[in-house]
């Protein structure tokens, strides 16, 4: 793979970043990447392990002559973030970010940024429920979506840029609106995050009566819970507080389900939970039948979502 880029700056050197850079080095897609983090004690580990070409003790100097600058901080850092970084940009830049949160984070950032650099917005839909600079690793985008929100109004060719770089970490890449970014995801990853905080909450109250019966029986789908809901505590506070309006939408439409559920398991309804368990299975298969399921050892490159 060819250098796409000349120097690349990761602000915020966590899950993300880390493992963007990594991603970097495999496919030699950049000639230096300079990275930032605000924590001293961050930026100690990440020289230690050799993350990052440079790592600079300010976020202007990461970003001085840096081609491609992404945000990889929580959601609600990062206006912050745009703020500091706004006037050490180098004109005709790309200015990126990885929030897995779309609107908010374009109302944030944007009003700071110059006029003569490019922001296009990404979101990796890749992830463990481990965080900091250590928990990197070069594999975590292969074969897993970016998906890319360019603003409007934003020339081709520095969307092609980026895209060529996500392309060249593993990922397949598509892009999207900001509003149905974010309604798509409060489905696929937030409400079920929230979910999996809930489900494990009431099981740790419930270890208080049984006596930790309910951890040591727990089953594999509990256990996928349990990971889930060790996901860092900043990121998803950050993304519930800034996808309030879809997310709270799905939970609405989760809920009465859930009651509709609840009353056919009192009333005796086997018929409805049949049903219901029927169309969810059927959904499943579609997505195997349909190519779309990237875990898949035949899932395609070419494989497109829309
Ligand atoms: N973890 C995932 O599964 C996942 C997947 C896709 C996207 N994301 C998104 O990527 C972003 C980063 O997530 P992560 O998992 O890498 O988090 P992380 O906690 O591993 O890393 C975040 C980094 O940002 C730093 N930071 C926090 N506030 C800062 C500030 N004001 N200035 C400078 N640095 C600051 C932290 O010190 C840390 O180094 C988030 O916006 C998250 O929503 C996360
Ligand atoms: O596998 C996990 O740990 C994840 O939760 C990753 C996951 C997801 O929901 O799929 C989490 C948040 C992101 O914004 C993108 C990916």
């Amino acid at each position: 793979m060819s250098q796409i880029y000349n120097r690349v700056a990761l602000i915020g050197l966590g899950l993300i970043a880390s493992s963007m850079f990594w991603a970097i080095k495999r496919a030699g897609l950049a000639g230096e990447v300079t990275g930032y983090a605000r924590g001293q004690a961050t930026r100690d580990t990440a020289r230690r392990i050799g993350l990052c070409d440079r790592v600079c003790d300010s976020a202007a100097e990461a970003v001085k002559d840096a081609d491609l600058v992404v945000l990889c901080v929580p959601v609600g850092a990062m206006e912050q973030v745009a703020r500091d970084i706004a006037p050490g940009l180098k004109p005709g830049a790309t200015v990126s970010d990885v929030g897995s949160v779309k609107r908010a984070v374009i109302e944030a950032v944007a009003p700071h940024l110059p006029d003569d650099v490019y922001f296009v917005p990404a979101h990796p839909l890749a992830g463990t429920e481990h965080s900091g600079p250590e928990s990197g690793f070069a594999e975590l985008f292969d074969d897993r979506w970016c998906i890319l929100v360019p603003v409007p109004d934003t020339p081709d060719a520095p969307v092609a840029q980026l895209r060529a770089l996500w392309e060249g970490m593993g990922a397949y890449v598509d892009e999207m609106e900001a509003d149905h970014h974010d309604l798509v995801l409060a489905v696929t990853s937030h409400a079920p995050h929230l979910i999996a905080y809930t489900m494990v909450g009431v099981a740790d109250d419930l270890r208080r009566v049984t006596d930790s019966e309910v951890i040591k029986y727990s089953a594999a789908g509990f256990r996928d819970f349990t990971r889930i809901a060790a996901s860092d505590p900043t990121m998803w506070r950050d993304v519930f507080l800034n996808n309030k309006e879809a997310t709270l939408e799905i939970l609405g439409r989760f809920t009465e389900e859930l009651f509709a559920l609840q009353r056919a398991i009192r009333t005796g309804d086997g018929e409805h939970l049949h049903d219901y368990f029927t169309r969810t299975r059927a959904i499943r298969r579609g997505i195997i039948q349909a190519g779309q399921d990237t875990d898949a050892p035949d899932f395609g490159r070419k494989k497109t979502t829309q």
